[in-house]
């Protein structure tokens, strides 16, 4: 997001920059005790770092960016330190990661209670029916995935009025950044190990991060269970992708350290090139494909026709490995997040208390509008709330006075649009100051974090064979913005220091 939409933020002097600081822009504070000297000298260092470790997107100035590799290429958007992170809440959101991978399968596993879940949202949301309707259409052949990936990413925000650990969500398709996560983690490694001192941080408090290289381990495990050496891994993509260095790192991964081809393809592709054969092998572009990434699908823009919906039914009616499963899929959806918050409802999934009770210890308020008080108090108090349509990828959250308007409007026609929508208890973490760096420039801004876990889980019939926490991904923002997302422009990529 340019910084001319955030009047307060400030740059710092960069080497990049006369000294002076340009007209119309205050000139910076001094970085508490950092001069504007040293800060651009580690700001040279962490965009050069970026340049030659592939920590890089897409650049919109570009209009090849996202369709040709190796052309527009700029520096991904970074906070030149890591942000502070109590030690025993990182050690807890770790803790959770294998409970919500085991989570996510058993609930895949109940089609009736997905389909109940979201029988009203069907009814009002055309992009949740179509995912249901694949479902069902899975459900009446009584197609079984015997064989299942789940690379999933679940974000928290430290709650300062509660002092705890709450999830905003459940990714459980195109859990994006493993690949540049990691790199981030990486590039604050070595800043600290040359300026530690002089910041009194140590570098060694960073958690490794090996969020890449563990997710090419399960997609790399998963191709080896399909148990076909000919075969390929396909990652289907949207037609422009701007970061797609992401998704390379994780190619490359598979293609240096387990000799596994993949090829990219766009949904409109594997419906032109796809077909299956009488044994349900799925077949593009005349490969095999023994597992189906998706790092598109997740939205309504990524189905602008019935061919892309031929092609996402194409997939899962194959005995390709899909990474998510249809069920996978609809298991992240924030209805669900919602019904599972209920009392008594992970007890039907889950037989371990004590991780029942780990889960529900994270979970912040989460309702439906059928709760005629809750939509009161959200009208009452609109910026205790946030107001979620069923819609992944960022942008399409709901706050403040928009809240009310909506829920007023809403509850006046009483009908069943209210089902298209949850609500969930606003969670507030403390803001801090952050030196963020965008396009080579430095800028001092007031930010809030959100840490997301990844989780691998990749199980064949009865074997578990991968369920662990696999790296983390640091997001900050300034905390004026209501939305996150790096790649919606809100947030830049960041790591953790342990506290
Ligand atoms: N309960 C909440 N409290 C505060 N901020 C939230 C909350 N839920 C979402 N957000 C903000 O909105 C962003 C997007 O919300 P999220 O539920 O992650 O939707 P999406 O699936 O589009 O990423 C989050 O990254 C976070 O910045
Ligand atoms: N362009 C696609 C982006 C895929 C995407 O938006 N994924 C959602 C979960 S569904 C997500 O992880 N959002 C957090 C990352 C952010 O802050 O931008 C890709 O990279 O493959
Ligand atoms: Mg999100």
């Amino acid at each position: 997001a340019a910084a001319s939409h955030v009047p307060q933020r400030r740059r710092v002097a960069s080497r990049a920059m006369s000294a002076e600081a340009p007209p119309g822009v205050a000139p910076a504070d001094e970085p508490a005790g950092l001069k504007a000297a040293a800060v651009a000298e580690m700001v040279e260092e962490a965009t050069v770092w970026c340049a030659v470790h592939g920590l890089v997107v897409g650049d919109r100035a570009e209009p090849r960016s996202g369709t040709v590799p190796g052309v527009g290429l700029v520096h991904a958007p970074f906070s030149l330190f890591p942000t502070r992170f109590p030690a025993s809440f990182w050690k807890q959101a770790c803790e959770l990661a294998p409970i919500f991978n085991d989570l996510v399968d058993r609930v895949s596993l109940d089609g009736k209670f997905l389909q109940d879940s979201l029988s009203k949202t069907k009814q009002v949301d055309d992009f949740t029916s179509r995912l249901l309707d694949i479902h069902a259409k899975m459900m009446e052949v009584n197609k079984k995935e015997d064989i299942r990936l789940g690379l999933h990413r679940s974000d928290y925000m430290l709650d300062s009025e509660t002092n705890s650990l709450l999830q905003i969500e459940l990714n459980t398709i195109s859990s994006s950044f493993p690949g540049l996560g990691s790199l981030v983690s990486e590039l604050h490694r070595t800043l600290l190990n040359q300026y530690g001192k002089a910041l009194g941080l140590d570098s060694k408090r960073i958690p490794r991060n090996w969020a890449a290289t563990q997710f090419a381990e399960a997609l790399g495990r998963a191709w080896a269970e399909f148990n076909n050496k000919s075969a390929v891994i396909m990652m289907v993509v949207q037609p422009e992708e701007r970061n797609m260095y992401d998704q390379y790192w994780l190619i490359n991964h598979l293609k240096e350290s387990h000799g596994v081809k993949t090829i990219r393809k766009t949904l409109a592709q594997v419906e032109a090139e796809g077909q299956i054969l009488p044994d349900g092998t799925l077949v593009v572009d005349g490969q095999t494909v023994s597992v189906v990434y998706f790092r598109a699908g997740y939205s309504p823009n990524d189905y602008p026709s019935e061919v892309e919906w031929g092609a996402r039914l194409l997939m899962e009616q194959s005995s390709a490995i899909k990474c998510p499963s249809i069920s996978y899929h609809l298991v992240g959806t924030k209805k669900i997040q919602q019904e599972l918050a209920k009392p008594n409802v992970l007890e039907r999934f889950l037989d371990n208390k004590e991780d029942i009770a780990k889960l529900q210890k994270c979970f912040a308020g989460l309702w439906s509008l059928d709760n005629e008080e809750i939509v009161k108090s959200a009208i009452e108090k609109p910026d205790l709330f946030v107001l979620k349509p069923q819609r992944e990828g960022g942008g399409n959250n709901i706050y403040g006075h928009d809240l009310r308007e909506t829920l007023v409007k809403l509850h006046k026609e009483q009908g069943e649009a209210l089902a298209a929508y949850i609500l969930m208890q606003r969670i507030f973490p403390r803001a801090s100051l952050t030196h963020l760096v965008q396009g080579g420039v430095c800028f001092e801004d007031l930010t809030i974090s959100e840490l997301g876990i990844y989780g691998a889980y990749l199980r064949n019939k009865d074997k578990v064979v991968m369920n662990n926490q696999c790296g983390y991904l640091m997001r900050t923002k300034v905390s004026s913005s209501n939305e996150g997302g790096v790649a919606a422009g809100f947030a830049v990529l960041d790591s953790i220091i342990l506290t």
